[in-house]
């Protein structure tokens, strides 16, 4: 009769609607982050329903599900997945705490962690935030392809494990338990609320070290605004299924602009009212200072902790070209840069207020 067939069509609509929305539910492990917090924004304004799985609260926000715990624990991680389609991966400690066993215990074990809750609530999809240092020696990388491989001898202990995990991720990818995984590998990702690049650059700047060029300065490498890392994100998320060329593969997220490192943070420090360096140092120079001094801080380690501004690993950084190729998740996502390295400088210089030097 009449009356059923609309009750059919309700019921289907409501059907409809509650898949809709459970595909739509996704859990941001990290979310508390810098990027992590700008994933949660980009994916309250796309309509997911968003839970942060983070070991800190960092910011309220009534949309958002809040599940405080270490990612270490499985246990923990369970109720932040039920009844969720995506999981995004993107939380570490920070590549500064230079703790090798906190990174071997949170991006290796930690992340094994994860993959098994993932399974264990019947999450289908896994997105990883990786990194394209896995690839990276400390010599020369030019639009540098996914197909490079994973370095042998990483630049530091943050990526050793880097590189752990994102094994761990691609090697869970298991189409025949509906359960998929891919990896994002950004680069120097920057923009608004970035406690690293922005704030290291100008605390440097302020206490005088910024005063030298490593290298010729001609060394193009990628720095990608944040939005556009997250954009990634996303379109991983909702491009990975079933046969899709996503499943167990990593993709560069960059800003597709390639820049001299040099006059990338030139920009930073006379936008904010800082002088750009000027002097040129070699590099070799400058990389065996840092090692040296590395050393010695070492050595006083049992007496004084200091923290150097320039490491081997960022002399490494500073001194080198590292670009890669974002061709494979233009391809098989339909990647492109949503903001470009113009407007994202303006946008990072204008949310720096209190970093701005004020003019004599
Ligand atoms: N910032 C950059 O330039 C790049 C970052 N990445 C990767 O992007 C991801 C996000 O990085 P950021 O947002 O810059 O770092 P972040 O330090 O701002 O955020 C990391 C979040 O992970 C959380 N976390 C750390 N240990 C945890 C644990 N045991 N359990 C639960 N939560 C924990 C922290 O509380 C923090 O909220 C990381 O995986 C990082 O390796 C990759 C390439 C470049
Ligand atoms: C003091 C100066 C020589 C350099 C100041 C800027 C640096 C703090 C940043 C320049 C490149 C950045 C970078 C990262 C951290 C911040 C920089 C060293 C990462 C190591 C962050 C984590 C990653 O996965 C790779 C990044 C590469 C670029």
């Amino acid at each position: 009769s009449g009356q059923s067939l609309s009750d059919l069509y309700l019921l289907t609509e409501v059907l409809f609607s509650l898949s809709l929305q459970a595909g739509k539910k996704c859990t941001v492990i990290g979310g508390s982050g810098f990027l992590g917090q700008h994933m949660v924004e980009q994916l309250l304004k796309k309509g997911y329903t968003v839970n942060v799985f983070d070991i800190q609260k960092r910011f309220d926000n009534d949309r958002v599900q809040f599940f405080l715990g270490d990612l270490c624990d499985k246990e923990a991680l369970l109720p932040a997945l039920q009844g969720v389609s995506v999981a995004f991966h993107c939380a570490s400690p920070a590549p500064s705490s230079d703790n090798r066993e906190l990174f071997y215990k949170v991006n290796f074990m930690g992340t094994k962690a994860v993959v098994e809750a993932c399974k264990e609530a019947g999450v289908q999809k896994l997105v990883l935030t990786s990194s394209a240092s896995v690839v990276f020696e400390g010599t020369d990388i030019k639009n540098g392809s996914e197909d490079l491989p994973y370095a042998k001898k990483p630049i530091d202990y943050y990526t050793e494990t880097k590189i752990l995990q994102e094994k761990e991720v691609l090697s869970a990818n298991d189409p025949g338990n509906n359960f998929f995984t891919t990896a994002i590998r950004p680069h120097g990702i920057f923009g608004p609320r970035d406690p690293q690049l922005v704030p290291i650059l100008i605390q440097a700047a302020k206490s005088g070290k910024m005063k030298f060029i490593i290298g010729d300065g001609k060394n193009l490498v990628d720095f990608t605004y944040v939005e556009n890392v997250v954009h990634g994100h996303i379109l991983a998320a909702e491009n990975l299924q079933k046969g899709s060329a996503l499943c167990g593969k990593a993709f560069h997220i960059t800003n597709d602009e390639p820049v001299p490192f040099w006059a990338f943070m030139s920009r930073i420090l006379t936008g904010l009212n800082y002088d750009p360096p000027k002097y040129h140092i070699p590099y070799w120079l400058a990389y065996y200072l840092a090692l040296f001094l590395s050393l010695v801080l070492w050595l006083l380690s049992p007496l004084v902790t200091i923290k150097p501004t320039f490491t081997p690993m960022r002399v490494a950084l500073a001194g080198t070209f590292h670009y890669y190729s974002c061709e494979r998740a233009k391809r098989d996502m339909g990647y492109k840069p949503v903001v470009s390295l113009d407007e994202a400088i303006d946008r990072t210089l204008q949310s720096y207020p209190h970093l701005r030097r004020a003019k004599a």
